[in-house]
């Protein structure tokens, strides 16, 4: 994956700052706006004004031509206009969106309304058996491997390749822990838990779960949606900060779901894009800190280290995704509340599991780990921060991996903050965040543009496939090609 070239969503900043509102733009990726994938991507403010706008109540979205002419007719045959309400109350409140193309607003008091929430997550492995093929749907998602567009049919075929030479290592990693990903069974108590929240606070709603490359699929959570007659539906990432590669790929597929089914032309829709700046999230968070921290013998000497889920640079400096921001302002939210409670130590954030040949957000875990005991660093406090459950990369890179490389740097004391899990303050906020969501759901319409590349532009078509083809043979038939291949990629 040539990350650096391969920018597909282009997310730029088009913030028009005014006192209290803030107006985002729907634009098409330079590239990713003649896909006709429909992708719609998301502009962020820059991260000063998103410091500066810590107030900013409301923020709404509208859809707009792009620099470019071409494009902008493409947006307009693949695209129907969409508009977004968003609210956003930043540390106290959360990024809450309502989507889609065009709004109808639905008021409450028509129709008896059943409301559902859908919390969204990654899925995992539940067996060792069920590891290359999820695997293989986590490299065919195009968020994940970004093709360039002629490329775009190879997706498969590489995630096939790449998935089966490194599903013996990952099997071995989760074989470690267990035998199986604990994050469906995790997924499912969360659910349950904020069901309980909600009714706690006088909403009754029905919670789903829709995984991206595991059991339950969105279509399985899609399917339960309907049967249950849901009217209104918040979605909830579970994933605190937004990055394309995560809370960004299950919305496309939602997004892509909604304007294909149309029930969903009936059912008024809130997406809650992240919510790392939640008071209850960041108290949450110092908690479990503080309390990690008093099991050392001198806990003021303890280093807290932020260890974030990495992405591949260019996301961040290409296409525009606000995930590394969104880490720091994290970050600096939660020593600010340590630091309320007068909690002074030292803390820095590196970024771990990349995969790949490409350059990822830095520093990394591993690096920076044995840096910091080269530095003389006695204890270290390890902080899982772009997660809430625990998962593969908490219970085998971190418990085991970096604990063994802590230790041999000369780290004497080692210590792991666990993920949040169901820790009640934490659900309690985020059955907050729903019920602050539910007044923003908006519904969609029932316009639908899905014109495929080959209708479209059956010169381009024949092309790629002529070319895609071309590479997929290169790479499988030459014995040089592959070994390259192998040795670099995986
Ligand atoms: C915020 C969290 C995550 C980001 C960002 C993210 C990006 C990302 N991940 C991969 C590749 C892999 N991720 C894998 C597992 C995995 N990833 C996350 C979270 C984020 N990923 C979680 C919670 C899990 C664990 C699920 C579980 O089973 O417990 C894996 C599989 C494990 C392995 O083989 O190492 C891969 C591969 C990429 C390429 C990427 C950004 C582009
Ligand atoms: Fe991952």
């Amino acid at each position: 994956m040539e990350a650096s070239n391969l920018a597909l969503q282009q997310l730029k900043i088009s913030g028009v700052h005014q006192q209290r509102i803030r107006k985002y733009s729907l634009l098409p990726g330079k590239r990713d706006a003649s896909f006709g994938n429909m992708t719609p991507t998301l502009f962020y403010p820059d991260k000063k004004s998103r410091r500066v706008n810590k107030s900013s109540d409301i923020a709404s979205l509208s859809c707009h031509a792009s620099t470019n002419k071409e494009n902008a007719v493409k947006l307009n045959n693949n695209l129907s206009i969409m508009k977004r309400k968003c609210t956003e109350n930043t540390y106290g409140s959360t990024e809450v969106c309502s989507f889609s193309e065009s709004i109808q607003n639905i008021s409450s008091n028509t129709v008896h309304e059943k409301v559902g929430v859908l919390l969204l997550n990654l899925g995992g492995p539940e067996t060792l058996d069920d590891v290359q093929p999820f695997l293989f749907n986590l490299f065919a998602d195009p968020d994940i491997i970004r093709l360039p567009r002629l490329f775009r049919f190879l997706q498969k075929p590489l995630a096939k390749l790449i998935s089966t030479f490194r599903a013996p290592k990952s099997k071995e990693a989760y074989a470690s822990i267990g035998g199986g990903s604990p994050l469906r069974k995790i997924t499912d108590e969360q659910a349950q838990a904020l069901k309980n929240a909600l009714e706690d606070k006088g909403l009754h709603a029905n919670v789903f779960v829709a995984m991206r490359y595991w059991h339950p699929f969105t279509e399985e959570a899609i399917h339960q949606i309907k049967r249950d007659d849901i009217t209104k539906l918040v979605i909830l990432p579970l994933y605190p900060q937004f990055s394309i590669s995560t809370s960004g790929s299950s919305i496309r597929v939602l997004n892509s779901i909604f304007r294909e089914d149309g029930y969903f032309t009936r059912v008024a829709i809130s997406v809650i894009e992240s919510w790392y700046q939640r008071e209850g999230y960041i108290r949450s968070m110092a908690d479990l800190i503080e309390k990690e921290l008093s099991k050392f013998s001198k806990p003021e000497e303890v280093m807290i280290f932020f260890s974030a889920h990495g992405v591949p640079l260019s996301y961040v400096e290409d296409a525009g995704d606000p995930y590394r921001d969104q880490m720091e302002d994290c970050i600096s939210l939660i020593m600010d509340e340590l630091k309320s409670r007068r909690v002074m130590n030292n803390h820095t954030l590196a970024y771990q599991s990349r995969v790949g040949p490409v350059q990822w957000l830095k520093p990394y875990t591993d690096e920076v780990i044995v840096e910091l005991g080269q530095k003389g660093v006695q204890s270290l406090l390890t902080v899982p921060i772009s997660f809430v459950s625990e998962h593969i990369e908490t219970l085998e890179e971190i418990d085991m991996e970096y604990k063994h490389l802590a230790l041999e740097s000369g780290i004497k004391n080692w210590g792991r903050v666990p993920a949040l899990g169901c820790t009640s303050s934490f659900i309690s906020d985020l059955a907050d965040a729903v019920i602050e969501a539910i007044p923003s759901a908006t519904a969609i319409s029932a316009e639908r543009s899905h014109i495929n590349l080959a209708e479209k532009d059956p010169l381009n078509y024949i092309l790629s496939l002529f070319l895609g083809s071309f590479l997929a043979f290169f790479l499988l038939l030459s014995p040089r090609a592959f070994s390259l291949f192998k040795n670099n990629l995986l």
